[in-house]
């Protein structure tokens, strides 16, 4: 029974000794942290009143034992003066351990507080929730349950979480499941375990030490057979049962996040859910897990029981040892009765110090679960936030500095090392180009998750080079499945694994942050090296960076209707200061709150030539989009008709034209935020006039996945496109829930406000908002392991294409070799 729990489970593996570096690790994140001082403050403040409760425990034995022998000794008036000592002794504790119990307790709190912060801020720095959860759900199911258990150091750890991000190599290499958890249930635990724990392990040496000498007072060989008795004790439990109720209390910690899961998607889908009256089928799933987790409970119900009755022999033993070594004494008339009571109370107490392993085994376990489970999450996210670092765009802007600029090398170098170890692969560069207003991809090799050159990965798109600039639009198309939306992910720095160089607009001509920008930066985290600034700001858009992503599924934040307009970049200023502050994150002269929410803008485009970006002139310049080919096209090119469109059969190229500096394309708006007048003529631009009306105003909060319609939200999200006016803007199916008339007008507006744009579509309607198309010629995903084809026309030419030959496969025909 014990041995198959082991087996299944990583977390058994580590034994106790194994897990108390770990443990350290994580508690001295908050000993030397930031807030080092108030974690000193407290530890010595409970150490002090441990030592001095403990002290009081000594007295009190005195106190008890002069008691018992007035009693036995008809000793009146020693009688009363015992209980007189007593009473002042008691009158003294009482307070001082109640006293003792607060600061505990504020500990405990100041301590969790800590700890969730700063794994929250690591969750969303760098965008490491997004790669653990790829990581989760491919482990959703059983196999999660088993997984995040890894044994091993740091190293290990991160180098399966840098997998989960970029190369992983499946489940087995162990992942995190269920982060959410892991922040919420299980930092608790493991800080009031750790605290508990921590004191009563300070007390029982104090009271090991006091009794001890009480003891020796007594009888010399007492003591020395107490510590021969609790360490033949203490190692029978560890060998017995500390691995095996570690492990199943691990276990029990994964299986009941799976079900709470499992619930939560349901009530997140009940909608889908009731339209394919698939109750019967989720009922079954959620049952099946509460079938896991009653099964891990039962077993821990069987080896606590076990484990009860070895503790209650041990301990009944030690009360009966003590008198029958002290009575022979007393009936010779050597020791007063009161000895008698106070060696038995010196001697549990020593006993209860000693078997401390023994009386504890089951919280000691429980705290070696959620240090493994906390360990790994840490190791994950470190990991996931170097990968970032590694592809994301260079610092800039707002976080700026020499310090983020080093630490975001050092995260990079740390990050190459770990992904050549997990997949062996490259890593797809991406850089902030100063000046750059449009895309440039050179040589772009897509790589799905899974590893690096096999073990399941696929090539999706391979040496692919293309040049967007101002006033040229791109629509993707291809067969479902082909990776069309990957070559978005790539863009947007989501997966890692592959090669070649994306290069964004960025720099400080693109991304001079506005006021608001950097108050919030600073305010939210500035002085954490792990904080998302550079990539994810510059990449997310509408704060800084003018590049805008829409995802394929819209998202609606929990919030008002404002919220659901200015997103992501709408943020409560005052709650980010207030969070900051809580947080001990604001630095000093973090700029006071804004008192609405605001949206902040890219601030227009200034001269490029103050442009400090990596990348040389050459990059600096408007490209114009010359032509598009991947190695596989150019070879076929080569060999075979090439159509119109500009395909090269040799080399690959960039040709870099004429630099339009200052940037076609006009409209890039000024920095600022969008007040709510404009918010709602841009909801009248987007169709949906009466929205505000309809939901009663802008400050109402709702369920507003569930209360707008698909079409509805997409409508939303192009809004939020236009009011960050992105200098570059891609949309993944963005409008596909839409009818035509309206799609249309929509893209008129993106046209007239967004300078460059990429879209990913199958309707040939989209043609017309577009200037070229990226094709993909590879039917399924390059199968088989081929690698993805892809090629560029213009739209007319594919709209031509289309016309004669039935779709653009009609032209794709001609370069499809595999
Ligand atoms: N996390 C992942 N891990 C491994 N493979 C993935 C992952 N996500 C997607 N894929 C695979 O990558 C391929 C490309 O997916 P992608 O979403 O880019 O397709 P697409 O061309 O956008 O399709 P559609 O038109 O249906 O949206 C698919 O075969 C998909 O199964």
């Amino acid at each position: 029974m014990g041995a198959g729990a082991a087996a299944a489970c990583p977390g058994s593996t580590a034994s106790l000794s194994s897990v108390l570096p770990k443990w350290w690790r994580l508690v001295t994140i908050w000993f030397t942290g930031e807030a080092r001082w108030v974690a000193r403050g407290y530890a010595a403040a409970v150490i002090c009143l441990a030592l001095v409760t403990t002290l009081f425990s000594v007295h009190i034995s005195y106190a008890q034992r002069d008691f018992s022998t007035a009693l036995s000794g008809k000793d009146v008036p020693g009688f009363y003066a015992a209980v007189r000592k007593f009473v002042v002794i008691i009158f003294i504790a009482a307070p001082l351990f109640s006293f003792t119990s607060w600061v505990e307790e504020r500990l405990v709190l100041s301590w969790r507080a800590h700890l969730t912060r700063l794994l929250t801020r690591k969750y969303f720095a760098h965008r490491a929730f997004y790669h653990i959860r790829q990581r989760g759900d491919a482990l959703d199911g059983s196999s999660a349950t088993a997984a995040g258990g890894s044994s091993g150091g740091v190293g290990g750890s991160s180098s399966a979480g840098i997998g989960s991000s970029s190369a992983g190599s499946g489940g087995a290499a162990g992942g995190i499941d269920n982060p959410d958890q892991r922040i919420c249930d299980d930092v608790a635990s493991f800080v009031r375990s750790s605290v508990s724990l921590s004191l009563t392990i300070c007390r029982k040496i104090f009271s090991c030490v006091a009794f001890a000498g009480v003891l020796w007072g007594v009888s010399g060989s007492l003591v020395v057979f107490m510590f021969m008795y609790a360490g033949v004790g203490t190692f029978v439990t560890t060998a017995m049962f500390g691995r095996v109720l570690t492990s199943l209390y691990y276990r029990q910690l994964a299986r009941e996040a799976d079900l709470r899961f499992s619930l939560v998607r349901v009530r997140e889908n009940a909608e889908s859910i009731a339209f394919y009256k698939g109750e019967a089928g989720e009922r079954v799933r959620v049952l099946s897990r509460l079938g896991g987790v009653l099964g891990v409970a039962y077993e821990r119900v069987r080896w606590s029981a076990l484990y009860d009755l070895w503790t209650s022999v041990y301990s009944y033993a030690t009360i009966l040892v003590p008198s029958l070594l002290t009575a022979p004494r007393y009936f010779k008339g050597e020791i007063e009765f009161g000895v008698i009571s106070q060696a038995s109370f010196a001697f549990s107490r020593i006993d209860a110090a000693l078997s401390i392993i023994i009386n504890n085994l089951a919280q000691i376990s429980g705290l070696a679960a959620e240090t493994e489970r906390l360990h790994d999450l840490v190791a994950a996210m470190d990991a996931a936030a170097a990968a970032a670092a590694a592809t994301g765009l260079p610092s800039s802007g707002s976080e700026g500095g020499g310090s983020a600029a080093a630490a975001a090398a050092a995260a990079s170098a740390a990050a190459v090392a770990l992904l050549s170890t997990a997949g062996g692969g490259e890593v797809i560069a991406r850089r902030a180009a100063a000046g750059l207003r449009g895309l440039v991809l050179r040589q772009l090799r897509v790589v799905t998750p899974g590893g690096g050159g096999g073990g399941g990965s696929r090539v999706l798109t391979a040496g692919l080079s293309l040049s967007l600039e101002p006033g040229q639009s791109l629509l993707i198309v291809g067969p479902s499945g082909c990776g069309k939306s990957s070559l978005l992910r790539a863009i947007a720095g989501l997966w890692v694994a592959g090669g070649g160089t994306v290069l964004l607009p960025g720099g400080p001509a693109n991304t001079a942050a506005t006021a608001d920008d950097e108050a919030a930066a600073a305010a939210a985290g500035a002085n954490n090296n792990n904080s998302s600034g550079s990539a994810s700001s510059a990449s997310s858009g509408s704060g800084g960076g003018g590049v805008f992503f829409l995802p394929q599924k819209p998202f609606m934040p929990l919030g008002d209707l404002r919220t659901q307009l200015t997103f992501p970049s709408g943020v409560d200023m005052a709650a980010v200061t207030a969070v900051a502050v809580e947080d001990g994150t604001a630095p000093a002269g973090a700029a006071p709150p804004a008192t609405t929410t605001t949206t902040t803008r890219p601030a227009a485009p200034g001269s490029q030539g103050q442009g400090q970006g990596e990348e040389g002139d050459e990059e600096r310049a408007p490209l114009l989009l010359s032509h598009v080919t991947t190695t596989a096209a150019a070879a076929a090119a080569g060999g075979g008709g090439g159509g119109g469109g500009g395909h090269m059969a040799a080399s690959i190229s960039l040709v870099a034209l004429q630099s339009g500096a200052g940037g076609g394309g006009g409209g890039s708006g000024g920095g600022g935020s969008v007040s709510d007048e404009e918010l709602l003529a841009l909801l009248d631009d987007v169709c949906l006039p009466d929205l505000v009306a309809r939901v009663g105003g802008l400050d109402v909060e709702l369920d507003w996945s569930s209360v707008l319609s698909v079409g509805e939200q997409q409508r939303l999200a192009v809004l939020r496109l236009l009011a960050a006016r992105p200098c570059l803007a891609f949309m993944d199916e963005a409008t596909s829930a839409l009818d035509g008339p309206t799609e249309s007008r929509l893209y008129s507006l993106i046209r007239k406000r967004v300078p460059c744009y990429v879209s990913v579509g199958h309707r040939l309607a989209l043609l017309q908002h577009h200037t070229h198309v990226l094709e993909c010629l590879s039917g399924d995903g390059a199968g088989g392991g081929g690698e993805g084809q892809w090629r560029v026309c213009t739209a007319a030419e594919y709209q031509r294409r289309a016309g004669a030959g039935g779709g653009g496969g009609g032209g794709a025909q001609q370069h499809h070799h595999h």
